[in-house]
C-alpha cells in the first residue's frame, strides 16, 4: 500500500488486479439506493411530516454507521474498484464499457442530485467527473500514483441532467512523471466539455 493510503494503480480500468470486498456483495446495492435517495431528495418537495421522518431516519443511520466507523486505509466507500463508480456517490456514476492502457470509453447519467439550474448540470459536477476519470485512467495498468496537478475545463454546451452521455478520457502523452490526459462528454454527437489535465506520478514520500 502506498503513502496516499489509496490502492496503487496496475490492472486495466476493467480488469483492476487488487480485489477490495469490504462491504461485501450486497455494498453496490446500496451505493445505488444512496444515488437515488440523493436524487429522490433533490427532486422532492417534501411536506413536514416527512422531512420529519427523514430526519428521524437520517439521524438513526449516522448513529448506527457510527460503531462501524473505521480509518481510511480501511475505508470501503469510493474503494471498490469493481463496481461502477468504484462505490461512491460523491461524482456522477461512471460505467466504463471499454479500455486499455491508454483510454477508457464509457456513460454517465448525472441525476437530479447534480443539476445546476434550467435543466443543466452545475459547473462544478463536470470537472468532477473528469477528474474522476482521467485520474483513474492516470493510475492503470500498472502506472503508479498520481495526483492532478492542472485540470483545465471548457464547457462546449449544456450538458444536460438525466440524459445517457458518453464520456471518453485518453492519454495524450506521458513524459517522465508527467502524464497528459484528455477527455469528452458528449451527448450524441454534441460537444458537452472537454478537459485535458496534468498528473503527476508522486514521488516516494509524497502524500
Ligand atoms: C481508486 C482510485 C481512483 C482515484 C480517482 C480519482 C482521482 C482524483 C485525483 C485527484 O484529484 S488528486 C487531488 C488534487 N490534486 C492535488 O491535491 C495535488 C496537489 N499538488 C501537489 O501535491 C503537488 O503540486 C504535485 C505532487 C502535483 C507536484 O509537486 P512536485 O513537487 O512533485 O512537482 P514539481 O512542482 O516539482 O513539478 C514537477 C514538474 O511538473 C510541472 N508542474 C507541476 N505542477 C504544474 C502545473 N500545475 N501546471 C503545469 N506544470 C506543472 C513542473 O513545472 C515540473 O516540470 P519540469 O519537471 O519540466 O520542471
Amino acid at each position: 500500500m502506498p503513502r496516499t493510503g489509496l490502492p496503487s494503480g496496475s490492472g486495466t480500468w476493467l480488469d483492476p488486479d487488487i480485489p477490495v470486498t469490504g462491504g461485501g456483495p450486497g455494498y453496490g446495492a446500496v451505493v445505488e439506493s444512496l444515488r437515488d435517495l440523493l436524487d429522490g431528495f433533490a427532486a422532492a418537495s417534501p411536506d413536514e411530516e416527512t422531512v420529519r421522518a427523514l430526519a428521524d431516519a437520517f439521524a438513526a443511520w449516522s448513529k448506527r454507521l457510527e460503531r462501524h466507523r473505521v480509518g481510511e486505509r480501511q475505508q470501503v466507500f469510493g474503494r471498490r474498484r469493481d463496481l461502477h463508480g468504484r462505490g461512491q456517490v460523491m461524482a456522477p456514476k461512471f460505467a466504463a464499457e471499454e479500455s486499455d492502457e491508454r483510454s477508457v470509453k464509457g456513460t454517465v447519467t448525472f441525476g437530479r442530485y447534480f443539476l445546476g439550474g434550467n435543466g443543466a448540470v452545475h459547473g462544478g459536477a463536470i470537472p468532477l467527473l473528469f477528474d474522476e476519470v482521467m485520474g483513474r485512467l492516470s493510475n492503470t495498468a500498472g502506472r503508479s500514483q498520481s495526483r492532478t496537478a492542472f485540470l483545465h475545463t471548457d464547457f462546449r454546451s449544456v450538458t444536460p441532467v438525466g440524459v445517457p452521455l458518453s464520456v471518453r478520457a485518453w492519454f495524450e502523452s506521458e513524459e517522465g512523471r508527467k502524464r497528459f490526459i484528455r477527455a469528452e462528454i458528449r451527448d450524441g454527437d454534441t460537444l458537452c466539455a472537454e478537459s485535458h489535465g496534468l498528473f503527476l506520478a508522486l514521488l516516494p514520500g509524497q502524500p
